[in-house]
């Protein structure tokens, strides 16, 4: 984290004998920092005794009951958020400040008890915006309220408010999985029996027993992330927020997790949950915000944006190699036949025919191929036909697959900026 953004209300713990943790416990979010970058300084600079008193804190009590009779869960209005970055001008060694655009005007609200789905390749601005919701960077612009209250006016408020499950865990490899529980129950002023309570009943639902009493230097990602999650609802927040909470888990893993978020949505819990996999959005969420490049291209339950598509999807490949000229003449050709409602060439899918065609008309798929091989096309290399899909919805969004935008992002990134970015992992 750049030191620009540490917030005043991270608080250092220097655990065991790993890496110092930033902790930020209202939110049971805690981030790990190669000590060798020099936020030390930094933070004790930035931190007075009154905003250490403020950590500590007991969280005063909040009626959601009233508070929910006037307000969403969660409104985001406007939310604007730029980075600085420092480049060399082309041609010439000097550098020059670069302004980035991570979140552009976004505006959208939860209801209470509801999954919200972020849904954007690489670099679409997910991380950027849920690190403003969890207080953890200060907006440009905009706001970001919970039940009417804001996070920039009423900050450490809201963090009494939040679960934080973040894209890395800073966990301390020498303490055991309920050790950090212990420890993040009692910055939450849990009381004892309430906080041996959740401890169990959360080691049971995520499925840690044969890992709670072990260090967690021995934990594999996937019980690590369990871990993580199971910090994060330790104190029972109303809303939750989740960085790609299932990135590189194995299904079975992921079934777990997506239990859990499904009951606590049930219960009454609100959750804003970013990821790349499209199964995961579709199942999870109730609404779902697509980004790209920090602007929400849009909006709506998975079934309206898919009805949104109108009619079934086909994919026709003419050729094993199709030039851009052949698919764009069989586009505009299904097009003026009526054949096609929408007709667009995939160039990053080896120039493949996207179709969308009348679901109504059982004969549609027969008819496209006839026309085909009548404008010379005899031997088509594939041919699939669908209902839309939420990948489908991407596509028509921003005219390529969510997995062609991230390998296209993770082509972008210079190897400096790959280099830093695992460096901080
Ligand atoms: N601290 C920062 N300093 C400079 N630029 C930043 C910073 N944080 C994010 N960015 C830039 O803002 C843009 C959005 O990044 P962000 O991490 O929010 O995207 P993302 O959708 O979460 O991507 P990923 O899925 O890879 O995590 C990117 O161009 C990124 O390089």
């Amino acid at each position: 984290m750049p030191a620009a953004e540490m917030t005043a209300f991270a608080c250092p713990l220097p655990l065991g004998n790993s890496s110092v943790i930033y902790c930020f416990p209202e939110i049971g979010c805690r981030e790990s920092l190669p000590t060798r970058m020099p936020f030390g300084p930094t933070f004790a600079v930035k931190t007075s005794p009154r905003m250490l008193f403020d950590i500590f804190r007991k969280p005063k009590h909040i009626d959601l009951e009233l508070l929910a009779q006037d307000h969403p869960a969660v409104r985001v209005s406007n939310l604007r958020k730029t980075f600085k970055k420092r480049v060399k001008g082309s041609g010439s060694k000097k550098k020059h400040d670069l302004t980035i655009t991570a979140v552009d005007d976004l505006s959208f609200t939860v209801p209470r008890g509801k999954i919200l789905g972020l849904l954007g390749p690489n670099s679409s601005g997910k991380t950027t915006t849920m690190r403003c919701m969890a207080t953890l960077s200060a907006p440009d612009s905009g706001s970001i309220q919970y039940y009417g209250i804001d996070t920039v006016k009423e900050a450490s408020t809201v963090r009494t408010m939040l679960g934080f499950v973040a894209q890395s865990a800073g966990l301390d490899k020498v303490l055991t999985g309920r050790e950090h529980l212990e420890l993040f129950g009692g910055l939450a002023h849990l009381d004892s029996r309430e906080k041996q309570s959740n401890i169990e009943t959360l080691v049971e639902l995520l499925d840690l027993e044969d890992f709670i009493d072990r260090q967690t230097g021995v934990y594999s990602g996937g019980v690590i992330r369990r871990l993580d999650l199971a910090i994060a609802l330790l104190h029972q927040p109303p809303i939750l927020i989740l960085d790609e909470p299932t990135v590189g888990l194995d299904i079975e893993t992921r079934r777990v997790i997506w239990d859990v978020l499904q009951s606590w949505r049930d219960d009454g819990g609100t959750i804003i949950l970013s990821s790349h996999y499209l199964e995961e959005v579709d199942i999870l969420s109730d609404h779902i915000v697509i980004l790209e490049k920090g602007v929400m291209l849009a909006q709506g339950s998975s079934t309206e944006l898919k009805a949104s598509l109108g009619g079934d999807r086909i994919t026709i490949r003419l050729n094993e190699f199709t030039t851009p000229e052949h698919a764009e003449a069989a586009c505009n050709v299904l097009k003026q036949r009526g054949l096609a409602q929408a007709a667009i060439v995939n160039r990053l899918q080896n120039n493949a025919v996207e179709l969308v065609v009348d679901p109504h008309n059982a004969t549609i798929g027969a008819e496209i191929v006839q026309c085909l091989i009548e404008i010379g096309f005899e031997r088509l290399f594939s041919f699939a036909q669908s209902k839309p899909s939420l990948d489908d919805v991407y596509l028509a969004a921003t005219g390529r697959s969510l997995l062609d935008a991230d390998v296209q992002a993770k082509e972008a990134r210079s190897d400096k900026a790959v280099r830093q970015e695992n460096m901080a992992k």
